[in-house]
């Protein structure tokens, strides 16, 4: 509705600039994973939307599973451990795995969740995401699939909230000073 979009000062990414991006990824995913057993795992809850677009752009079948991570505010020091709120109910043991998240910022979440998974033995793990802010990233985080790499600014729409507002905005933006204050 227009009312809710009225709060974005500035639009990065229009919804079909979003789908036009994610379906240049699902045609490079389809092709790396041909012929494989591919497990796409969606971190909640920022991931639904890429998960629902990408995994129907997918030219293949794929599993989907979903985990929820403790997220730390910013106002604390992450200390890189991240705990299981959700875990898996997939065995990925053998199997390609890929990890679907719309943003890659510290690269806290990511990085940990990586190492978790596979630690599980999986045939591969790799990472799917929207977007990454390189400027802000603090641990070394491989992602092989990434839409757009963004600068240091706070966005939402697309899954992205702020204090869980947001998530549904088609567009992906930075929102006006006023809702901070
Ligand atoms: O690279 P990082 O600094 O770890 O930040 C990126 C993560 O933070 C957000 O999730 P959050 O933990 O806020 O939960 P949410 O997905 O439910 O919004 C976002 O969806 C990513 O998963
Ligand atoms: O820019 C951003 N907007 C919303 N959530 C997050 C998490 N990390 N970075 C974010
Ligand atoms: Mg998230």
């Amino acid at each position: 509705a227009a009312d809710v979009g009225d709060d974005l000062v500035e639009v990065l990414f229009t919804e079909a600039q979003i789908q036009t991006r994610i379906a240049e990824m699902a045609a490079e995913i389809s092709r790396d994973y041909e012929g494989k057993d591919l497990v796409l795992v969606g971190v909640l809850r920022g991931a639904v939307m890429v998960m629902a677009d990408l995994s129907r752009a997918l030219d293949k079948h794929v599993e989907m599973d979903w985990m929820a991570v403790s997220s730390y505010g910013s106002g604390t020091k992450s200390s890189g451990v991240v705990r299981i709120l959700k875990d898996l109910d997939a065995d990925i043991s053998g199997r390609h795995v890929l990890i679907v998240d719309e943003i890659i910022d510290t690269g806290l979440t990511l990085s940990w969740l990586t190492s978790n998974l596979g630690s599980r033995g999986p045939a591969s793990v790799e990472i799917a995401t929207l977007l990454r802010k390189p400027e802000a990233l603090q641990m070394p985080v491989k992602a092989k699939y990434v839409g757009w790499d963004i600068p240091n600014e706070f966005v939402v729409g697309y899954g992205l909230d702020y204090r869980e507002t947001y998530r549904n905005l088609r567009d992906i933006g930075t929102l006006s000073p006023s809702v901070y204050s």
